[in-house]
């Protein structure tokens, strides 16, 4: 089974306009609601591909409570825990030519309710499948998904680690199956900007030399790089099509290559459905259908 944990869920409200005046009132011409947060985001990707995921995570009050009742009606299945106080953030993403994203801070996670994700993170078995993606919430220790994946150490479980700067750093040395860094944050992990295809290989080749088993790099209209386990790169032109929103690309890539490669073993086909989902979602309102995903996979 694939599980996926989304520490810091959101509610993104998509909002459309011509032109954004900081000071003023914007009116929006088009709004959307878009049930994400990294982990949640792969589960619904996941979930429209076909393949079933479980997603975990924490959520509080009327916009937890919003999310939770989303994801079963598009039937992913979830088991999240409940935090007492607070409410699961609301991240507003402004599209005005440029694209402006607002993302909350979200609720204290107690360390009660951190105590029951571990509870059930015990209960994985070999030949599961862990997605640990997206922020913390700053009431967090900066090393949690190391310790999550200290516990696992030796169980068989692969782990997918999609997160920035010391989160993803620090979880190199057990061994995730994939990271999926885009090219921003992988530049930003070794403090620079990375404008070659050359130096986005060698940053990739330095995670990989300090543990990442496969290192997909995405990055936007440019496609995307993997380097794969046995060392080798391929590269995967992004798919063609209009913009319409990029929230949950990356998420729909990881989503696209896990049930890629549950399908075929194979790390080319994987990342051809990673590029088809990712980019379905930019094309889509929301996030990736299997129509879209479809429709784009016959253009590649
Ligand atoms: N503008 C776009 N055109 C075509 N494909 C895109 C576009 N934006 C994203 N994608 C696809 O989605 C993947 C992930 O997008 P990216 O924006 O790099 O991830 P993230 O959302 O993590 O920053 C890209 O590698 C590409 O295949
Ligand atoms: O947890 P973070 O890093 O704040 O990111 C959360 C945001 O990322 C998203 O999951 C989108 O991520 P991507 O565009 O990188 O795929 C949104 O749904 C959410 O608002």
């Amino acid at each position: 089974m694939i599980y996926t944990v989304t520490f810091n869920p959101a509610i993104d409200y998509v909002v459309r306009m011509d032109r954004l005046e900081p000071g003023s009132i914007n009116r929006a011409s088009q709004e959307l609601i878009q049930f994400g947060g990294k982990g949640i985001n792969v589960s619904t990707v996941l979930g429209n591909l076909g393949t079933e995921s479980v997603a975990l995570g924490f959520l509080a009050g009327f916009t937890g409570r919003a999310i939770e009742a989303g994801l079963s009606a598009a039937g992913v299945r979830t088991d999240f825990i409940h935090l007492p106080e607070g409410f699961t953030r609301i991240n507003v993403k402004i599209k005005a030519g440029e694209e402006t994203e607002l993302n909350g801070r979200g609720p204290a996670i107690p360390p009660e309710a951190l105590e029951a994700l571990f509870r059930k993170l015990d209960a994985l078995t070999g030949g599961d499948i862990l997605v640990l993606a997206g922020s913390i919430p700053a009431s967090l220790p900066s090393d949690i998904y190391e310790r999550i994946l200290e516990r696992l150490d030796g169980r068989g479980i692969s782990a997918v680690v999609d997160a920035e700067g010391d989160l993803l750093a620090n979880v190199l040395k057990y061994r995730p199956f994939l990271i999926k860094p885009n090219r921003l944050e992988l530049g930003g992990m070794f403090g620079q900007t990375l404008e070659t295809l050359d130096e986005v290989r060698a940053c990739a080749a330095k995670l990989q030399e300090r543990g990442a088993r496969n290192v997909l790099v995405s990055m936007a209209g440019d496609g995307a790089i993997l380097l794969d386990e046995t060392g080798r790169f391929h590269q995967a032109p992004a798919a063609r099509g209009t913009v319409r929103n990029s929230v949950g690309a990356g998420d729909s890539m990881v989503a696209g290559f896990l049930a890629g490669w549950l399908d075929s073993g194979q790390y080319e086909s994987a990342l051809r459905l990673g590029t088809a989902a990712g980019g379905a979602t930019a094309f889509s309102d929301g996030l990736a259908s299997r129509d879209a995903v479809e429709a784009v996979l016959r253009t590649l």
